[in-house]
């Protein structure tokens, strides 16, 4: 038996390391579709038990599979990672000077169980002007995070509050996998 993070974000593999987890990372193929119509926490519980079912595959019956997705979302509208640098412009410039929630979706998969939960944080971004969302953008950080900032990076600095679950932000919710994890048996501790 195996603990095995399908994942290929490193923050997740670090987050999964703090709390002492010894794992495997075997990245899935699944591709996140943000346009399904579904409510989002819907749509990342979804995303994330396809990319946990999707490693299962090649993974034996008795490993434990992690899986997560993580989306902003702003007036009901889903921002997954910029396609581009315009993209990134808009997202941030949407988000600036409004609170918005992110949702992490986490799933894990054992043999035929598969368990799944998400939690939600409230984050508000400074008002920003198009110049210093443009030099942000510039340093490239945005570009493979959900929202286009990283609130663990330079993005801190666009960030005004947050309310609820800092890590569920850079994209694993540590207690509620801590819970996800307690029904396969496995209690951290
Ligand atoms: C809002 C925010 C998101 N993110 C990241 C977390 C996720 O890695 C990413 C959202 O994309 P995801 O599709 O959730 O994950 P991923 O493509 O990076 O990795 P995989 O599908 O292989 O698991 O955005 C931050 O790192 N910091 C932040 O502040």
């Amino acid at each position: 038996m195996g603990i095995i993070l399908a994942s290929s974000s490193p923050r997740r593999q670090q987050l999964l390391e703090l709390i002492g987890v010894d794992f495997e990372v075997i990245v899935s193929d699944v591709e996140e579709d943000n346009t399904k119509d579904m409510p989002p926490h819907e749509l990342a519980l979804t995303h994330a038990r396809d990319k946990a079912v999707d490693t299962a595959k090649r993974a034996s019956n008795s490993d434990i599979i992690i899986g997560a997705d993580t989306i902003v979302v702003l007036d009901g509208q889903v921002f997954g990672k910029p396609a581009d640098r315009a993209e990134a412009i808009r997202m941030l410039t949407a988000l600036a000077g409004r609170e918005h929630s992110v949702i992490s979706g986490v799933a894990v998969v054992m043999g035929q169980q598969v368990f799944s939960g998400f939690n939600t944080t409230i984050v508000r971004i400074r008002p920003l002007s198009p110049a210093q969302i443009k030099r942000y953008v510039d340093s490239g950080e945005p570009m493979d995070k959900a929202g286009a900032y990283a609130i663990q990076g330079q993005g801190t600095l666009l960030v005004e509050s947050i309310n609820g679950c800092y890590n569920n932000v850079v994209g694993l919710p540590l207690g509620t996998l801590s819970e996800l994890l307690q029904q396969v048996g496995v209690d951290l501790l």
